[in-house]
């Protein structure tokens, strides 16, 4: 058991990512610009699916932690504050998922 949370290693990539610390991969990473994250946030997405389908529970917990990692780094390139993804989370707690998904605007 860890109390280390999302918000946590959200403070640290947002430290990282306006640092010159050439020995940071998130740093290097968001230099790549938002494209080569976000490509790095689908690879990491599609090996998570792959292993939870493979039911390899140690391998999904691993890529789960990348997934994890590789969106916080999209959402601070993006300029989108955890904080916000958290209340649209948190606003949708009063309904079911396919309610909320009924009341979404029609394309
Ligand atoms: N949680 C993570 C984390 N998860 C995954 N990764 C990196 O994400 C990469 C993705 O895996 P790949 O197998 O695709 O790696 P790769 O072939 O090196 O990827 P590319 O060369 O294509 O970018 C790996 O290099 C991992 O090290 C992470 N890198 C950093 N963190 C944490 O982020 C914080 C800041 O790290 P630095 O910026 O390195 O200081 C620290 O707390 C780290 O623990």
């Amino acid at each position: 058991m860890t109390d280390f949370t999302l918000e946590d290693l959200d403070a640290i990539i947002a430290s990282r990512a306006k640092s010159s610390d050439e020995t940071s991969y998130t740093q290097k990473l968001v230099r790549k610009g938002v494209a080569k994250c976000a490509q790095k946030l689908g690879e990491e997405a599609v090996e998570a699916a792959i292993a939870a389908v493979q039911e390899d529970r140690k391998e999904l917990t691993a890529e789960a932690a990348d997934l994890l990692y590789h969106l916080l780094v999209v959402l601070n390139v993006s300029e989108v504050p955890l904080k916000d993804v958290m209340s649209e989370l948190a606003g949708r707690t009063g309904q079911t998922g396919l309610e909320e998904k009924a009341s979404r605007p029609r394309e």
